[in-house]
């Protein structure tokens, strides 16, 4: 049986979206969720709007919340007038019976507010609960969309978002940005000589090794098979050109060895500095070109674009 409960719509959707590998964009959780309750998409909204599948979500979900408080309120306000009026018969009557007979009332009453009022916090409280959870489901699962899985740095989507957050705070502030484009030499004798698994855990390796070389504020991202981005935020060239020194060292001292054998790997790399009025792909596309000239330069060096 499909699900009914909002709560259960949304996490029967976000589970769909992350089994068929597709990123918990607003929009496809909007698709999803629409699939799941049974509902047809309207297509061309879903792709104009993006924020309103989310919403469409939060807001069933406090549409019940407020269901909830209004039948809440609603019977509050005829426990209210239960009590209201027994206070005032209380008050005419004479006979003990009669007494005994209101007082009861007024505690069976109060006995009710008291289960209503539990019973809508505990309601109230198991929303709040699974937004919560909602949240950080997507939060999670945005961040494992944005990473490489084999390499675990990031991916080519997260490229994106931090290219252009890194160079509109670098031209804003005036600071400097250099990119390095990285690629292992003669990778695919590696992958020949040593075996694929080899080659996977040797771009593993360099991932490990170059977080280790980088700064916190860099980033480091899988461009390609063997082919790696680094972005250096308030880094110019020879700062750039000092963090493929240590990298190289780092990759000589500390080789991965396999079945028990060291793999001697060398890397190339092209450099590029943001220019003032450049934007993310010009200048990633400068130090693949750099990159370029130091493979036919004869590789295991470090090119640098000129500006
Ligand atoms: N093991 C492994 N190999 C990969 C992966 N992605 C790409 N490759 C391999 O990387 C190799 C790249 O080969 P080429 O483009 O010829 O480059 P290269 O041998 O490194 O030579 P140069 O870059 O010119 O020094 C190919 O054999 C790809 O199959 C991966 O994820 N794992």
């Amino acid at each position: 049986m499909s699900p009914q409960n909002p709560t259960d719509i949304a996490r029967a959707a976000l589970y769909q979206l992350t089994e068929d590998g597709l990123p918990p964009t607003p929009e496809n959780y909007g698709k999803y969720y629409r699939k799941v309750s049974g509902e047809e998409a309207p297509q061309e909204q879903v792709d104009q709007n993006t924020c309103g599948p989310l919403l469409t979500m939060i807001r069933d979900m406090l549409g019940e919340a407020s269901e909830r408080t209004g039948t809440l309120a609603s019977d509050l306000q005829s426990h209210n007038k239960t009590i209201k009026s027994s206070i005032d018969d209380l008050s005419q009557a004479q006979e003990k019976k009669r007494m005994l007979q209101l007082l009861g009332t007024i505690l069976t009453t109060t006995t009710s507010i008291h289960s209503s009022v539990e019973d809508a916090h505990l309601d109230l409280a198991a929303t709040k609960m699974a937004l919560e959870h909602i949240k950080n489901e997507l939060q999670e699962s945005r961040h494992l969309m944005q990473e490489d899985w084999l390499t675990g740095a990031q991916n080519r989507r997260a490229m994106d978002m931090v290219l252009t957050k890194e160079v509109a705070r670098a031209q804003r502030s005036a600071t400097k940005l250099t990119v390095a484009m990285l690629d292992l030499d003669y990778f695919k004798r590696i992958n020949d000589e040593f075996g694929h698994d080899a080659g996977d855990k040797l771009l593993q390796h360099l991932t490990l090794i170059t977080k280790a070389v980088l700064r916190e504020a860099d980033s480091l991202i899988r461009y390609g098979g063997e082919e790696f981005l680094i972005i250096l935020p308030e880094t110019d060239i020879n700062g750039a050109q000092f963090v493929m020194d240590r990298l190289k060292q780092a990759f000589q001292k500390t080789p991965l060895a396999y079945d028990g054998k060291p793999i001697p790997v060398t890397f190339s790399a092209g450099l590029a500095r943001l220019t003032s009025d450049e934007n993310g792909h010009a200048l990633v596309m400068r130090a693949d070109a750099a990159l370029y000239e130091a493979k036919h330069a004869g590789r295991n060096c470090v090119k640098i674009a000129a500006d």
